[in-house]
């Protein structure tokens, strides 16, 4: 059976109303689409009731699913809990519409049915209406819901902004907090390098600390051993209270002899000034009259050129006189000629006249060739006086000018003999000045006598490499200019770190150069010529210049070193004395100190073994009168610079060197150039006999900082314990210990006259600028001035003189 449906019917599929909400054709998914098929198909009536009815329900369902009351349930507020209770009865209300069966009285009940049917429309029409008012309150709500939505996004887009300034703000915080963090690690870096300077100090100073506290146990041992002296002093002080009152007379002579040889010395310094002044006066006299010399010797050489001039026209004039007179000669010889014919003419005349008979044209003619001789005479005659008068002139010139020769030549010998005046007094000054000279040296040594001190001179050599050129850090030597200190004070320091200052006898800067240290000792250098035993010796660390002083470079004039400066003065200066009747004998030798062993640098033969060692054993001996000799040691004599220049380039290549961390060829052995002097003069009988000892000592430096391994530590510890007992003899000295421990090494055995006995000594310590070698340069200035502080014994001049 067919129900006709109260509705319209639908046109077509596609006059349906679109859902804004979907693109599709006859989409079906829309709530308000659903409810409109089911009206269709109910109109219709192709479709059963109880598909009606579930579309009723879905359409039920899905205005539940898109109420927003229904969306919220949880919000709990009284109104939405009303419409919520509302929504279910109705709910169950279209339930129970939809669940109703269409019954009528019979099976053919058509017109119940049909009743029932429209009432049921009715019903649903109503439920319809409702159900479109709810979708109208929906839309409402959801128009409402959107515009929350715009406002939300609105707020949202606001919120937004507001978040990215926030954001933007951050991302400024951020930046400025790296920068600041970036600028903390450089700070951090700084920091951690400056704790690294310290951390290095801090090790420096520890090892200072350490030398010190090895110094102070030596001190304690030391306080140790004088307390025992004092114990064994104070036993003794009862037998030597007798002695010191014999002591106190001795003494008392003793500062009157101090005291006499005090004003000796201050009336030799006044002497010495009073010298130098003479011969600074000397010297300007000298230059003064050197100066008159020249002059007077140029106008000499004037006077005579113009002798030599007048000497040449005089030659000249004598000539012209000579060919004056043979001139004249031979005038007055025709002259006489003419004479003797006018006289035979004139007796052939008075023939004639006598003869009168002879024809008168003939006579004529004679009278005529007569009176023509006449003439002739006549003008022979003037010519004759004139030449008389040019002879006369010519006389006159010559006189006019042997006078003027006569004049010259006074004058020559007057220049002559001022001249010769004058070199007998600039003779007369140099032997002055000679003499002054002789003078202060004598005054020199008695000084230096008197002082009893080894002599001391410090050389700083210049920053070398460019990696010590380079160095950042500020220069570490200073030389103070005070007038007391000046030329004498050197100061080691270290930025932030304590000044060591140290004076000397000379203190030698970088600049100073080979002549002008050598210009210091030329004096002391003399005085092995005038028998005294000479020392200089050169300490310092490896690579602080000791070989640069001691030899230099022998083949360059200007970077000769002390020792072939010290024997060219010595061969000139025993050259000078051969005048005053000396010969002398100048022996050399040469030897190093290697590993505590003795090599002979000069010897000919090769006597080493493979290990280097000698197998010759070269013994030290001293004889009473101080004289110190190595037995089997080539002796070579000497006479002049060239034969000593072979044998250093022959002792050169026997040297022991080596490489080291600190110096490219280091010396790793002491070497001892000697030069024995016998001078002996004929006339005086007098004999001197002096020794030349110039060494270069090996290196100085600590065994850490050498950086030697093997056979270079064998060394390097030789070295030191040769340097460390040359300290400990020293130390000794200046103690005025009874024993002095001469034999500890080889090295002090063989200086054993120079330290204690009779020489003059003088030590070089050299010290390099360069910061690394700060605490090397302080090791020794310490020992310099240790050194410095030591009284050895007087000097002795060794002469005889046979009678
Ligand atoms: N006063 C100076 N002027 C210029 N150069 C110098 C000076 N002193 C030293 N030198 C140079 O320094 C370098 C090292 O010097 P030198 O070899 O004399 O040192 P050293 O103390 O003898 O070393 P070692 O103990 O290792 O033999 C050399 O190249 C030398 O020419």
């Amino acid at each position: 059976m067919e129900v006709k449906s109260p509705f319209k019917p639908c046109k077509a599929p596609g006059s349906a109303r679109k859902d804004p909400h979907c693109q599709k054709e006859n989409c079906s998914n829309s709530p308000f689409e659903k409810r409109r098929k089911i009206t269709c198909r109910d109109t219709l009536g192709s479709q059963s009731l109880s598909e009606s009815r579930t579309r009723v329900r879905l359409a039920l369902t899905i205005r539940q699913e898109t109420s927003p009351v229904n969306q919220s349930p949880k919000d709990g507020s009284p109104a939405s809990n009303v419409s919520m209770q509302k929504d279910e009865d109705r709910k169950l209300e279209i339930e129970d519409l939809l669940n109703m069966k269409m019954s009528g009285k019979t099976k053919y009940d058509f017109k119940g049915k049909s009743e029932q049917m429209m009432e049921y429309i009715k019903k649903l029409r109503a439920c319809i209406r409702q159900l479109q008012d709810c979708e109208n309150k929906c839309s409402e709500e959801k128009k409402q819901i959107e515009d929350q939505l715009i406002r939300q996004r609105k707020d949202h887009k606001e919120a937004e902004a507001i978040l990215k300034a926030k954001q933007q703000e951050l991302e400024e915080g951020l930046l400025e907090l790296r920068q600041m963090c970036s600028a903390l690690e450089v700070k951090l870096t700084v920091a951690l390098s400056e704790k690294e300077a310290l951390n290095v100090e801090k090790e420096r100073d520890g090892e200072l600390l350490k030398a010190l506290a090895e110094e102070k146990a030596n001190l304690l041992e030391e306080v140790g051993r004088v307390q025992n002296d004092i114990s064994n002093l104070n036993q003794q002080v009862g037998s030597l209270q007798d002695l010191n009152r014999r002591l106190q007379e001795y003494n008392t002579s003793l500062q009157q002899y101090n005291s006499k040889l005090q004003k000796d010395a201050s009336s030799a310094a006044e002497a010495i000034s009073r010298v130098q002044n003479e011969k600074s006066a000397i010297m300007e006299t000298l230059s003064t009259l050197r100066g008159h010399s020249a002059a007077i010797q140029e106008q000499l050489d004037i006077s005579k050129t113009a002798v030599q001039d007048g000497l040449r026209q005089k030659k000249d004039l004598l000539e012209e006189v000579d060919r004056v007179r043979r001139e004249l000669q031979r005038v007055l010889d025709e002259r006489n000629q003419y004479c003797a014919q006018v006289l035979a003419l004139t007796e052939e005349n008075n023939c004639y006249k006598e003869s009168t008979a002879k024809s008168a044209a003939e006579m004529e003619f004679l009278m005529s060739k007569a009176a023509t001789l006449e003439e002739c005479l006549s003008s022979q005659t003037e010519q004759v006086k004139e030449l008389n008068q040019q002879l006369e002139t010519a006389n006159k010139k010559l006189q006019v000018l042997e006078a003027a020769v006569l004049h010259q030549s006074t004058d020559g010998a007057e220049y002559l003999m001022r001249q010769e005046e004058l070199q007998n007094r600039l003779a007369e000054a140099e032997l002055r000045l000679k003499e002054g000279e002789l003078l202060r040296r004598k005054l020199h040594n008695t000084i230096q006598e008197l002082k009893g001190n080894i002599r001391v001179f410090c050389r700083v050599r210049p920053l070398l490499q460019e990696d010590e050129q380079c160095d950042a850090e500020p220069p570490v030597v200073l030389y103070p200019t005070s007038t007391e200190l000046l030329g004498r004070g050197v100061e080691l320091f270290q930025s932030q770190g304590p000044r060591y200052s140290f004076t000397f006898d000379k203190v030698f800067s970088p600049e100073a150069g080979q002549e002008e240290v050598f210009s210091e000792i030329s004096q002391l250098i003399q005085s092995a010529l005038d028998g005294y035993k000479v020392c200089i010796f050169a300490y310092g660390q490896t690579g602080s210049g000791k070989t640069h002083t001691m030899l230099g470079n022998p083949d360059l004039p200007d970077e000769r070193g002390v020792i072939p400066r010290s024997l060219e003065q010595i061969f000139k200066s025993s050259q000078e004395f051969r005048s005053k009747g000396w010969s002398f004998r100048l022996q050399a030798s040469m030897l190093e100190i290697y590993n505590e062993t003795i090599r002979d640098l000069l010897s000919v033969t090769k006597c080493s073994n493979t290990d280097g060692v000698s197998a010759k054993q070269y013994v030290v001996k001293h004889d009473q009168n101080g004289n110190t000799f190595v037995s089997d040691l080539t002796l070579i004599d000497v006479t002049n610079w060239k034969e000593v220049s072979s044998l250093l380039r022959r002792a050169a290549q026997s040297r022991s060197v080596g490489k080291t961390a600190l110096n490219e060829q280091s010396s790793r052995s002491h070497c001892v150039f000697t030069l024995r002097i016998s001078g002996i003069n004929a006339s005086t009988e007098q004999e001197v006999q002096g020794v030349l000892n110039l060494i270069d000592l090996a290196g100085s430096e600590r065994l850490s900082r050498s950086g030697s391994t093997g056979d270079r530590l064998k060394e390097t510890q030789a070295i030191n314990k040769s340097l460390s007992s040359l300290g400990d003899v020293i130390v000794a000295i200046a103690n005025k210990d009874q024993h002095i421990p001469y034999r500890n090494s080889k090295l002090t055995y063989l200086l054993q006259p120079c330290l204690g006995g009779d020489s003059k000594t003088l030590m070089f310590v050299n010290i390099s600028p360069d910061s690394k070698s700060l605490h090397e340069s302080l090791c020794s200035l310490r020992f310099a001035a240790k050194v410095n502080a030591c009284e050895i014994g007087v000097p002795r001049r060794h002469t005889s003189t046979h009678l």
